[in-house]
């Protein structure tokens, strides 16, 4: 059985305080409410990434952050590492979001490295791919998503490359409004899979957790999280709501 994830992102939303109180009204929801096997990330701004894992031990909720920087450590003013995001306490990071790569020029190459600092460091990269509204206007999306994964994870052996987390957003559905039908999701998702069945093996394709992102809510999570090839969600807007992030984890339930 492949491991179910719900994870939020925060993006750049929450100041300190905002952000412990919603982590404390989700942490205690869940402990409530969740009775399945699935495993739920809060993925939050770096300011409150330490506060976070303090106020989840006990709890079965784990901690992200939303990117790091390539090299170990080094004259990078302004940008955080692998190793200080694992010395918060956090397990997860992020990359490849599509707003890091539309608004910060974060590129296929550059993502390679970063994934490869994120594992060295001891964490999971949850790693983005999708494509926008023209690519799949223009019928490109299947070679998008293609390229992105071997410019990005491919050069990862076996067993590294089966520590990713991988997330497909289409960047037309992200804080739109607009979801992918389940059926888009799902052949995407399957396309994914068969990829990586291709590159590594099909043992290491039914073992990789593949989530969705891109306007999921209560309301449309559990006919996406349905089909066979999504296994969860990577949730922006509703994971600033404890109730509807949490009925979205609920889904698993
Ligand atoms: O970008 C996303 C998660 O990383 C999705 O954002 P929304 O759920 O707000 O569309």
């Amino acid at each position: 059985m492949r491991k179910k994830i719900v994870a939020g992102n925060w993006k750049m939303n929450l100041d300190y305080n905002e952000g412990l109180s919603l982590f404390s009204e989700v942490i205690n929801i869940i402990n409530d409410e969740v009775t399945g096997q699935q495993e739920v990330i809060v993925c939050s701004p770096f300011i409150h990434l330490h506060s976070l894992t303090q106020l989840a031990k006990g709890y079965k909720v784990a901690v992200g952050a939303q990117n790091a920087h390539q090299a170990e450590s080094g004259a990078y003013t302004g940008e955080i590492s692998a190793k200080q995001i694992k010395s918060t306490g956090a397990q997860y990071v992020i990359l490849g979001h599509s707003e890091r790569r539309q608004y910060f020029g974060e590129t296929n190459e550059l993502l390679a490295k970063k994934a490869d600092t994120v594992l060295a460091n001891g964490l999971t990269p949850i790693f983005c791919i999708g494509e926008t509204l023209q690519e799949r206007e223009a019928g490109s999306h299947f070679g998008i998503i293609k390229s992105q994964l071997e410019e990005g994870l491919y050069h990862l052996d076996e067993a590294a490359f089966s520590k990713i987390v991988i997330a497909y957003e289409p960047v037309w559905a992200i804080g739109t409004g607009v979801t992918a039908t389940s059926e888009q999701a799902q052949e995407i998702h399957a396309f994914i899979r068969s990829e990586i069945a291709e590159k590594y093996s099909q043992q290491v394709a039914d073992s990789i957790t593949i989530l969705y992102g891109g306007s999921c809510n209560p309301k449309n999570a559990p006919e996406l999280f349905a089909q066979a090839d999504i296994d969860g969600g990577l949730i922006g807007g509703a994971s600033l709501k404890s109730r509807d992030f949490a009925d979205i984890v609920k889904v698993f339930n």
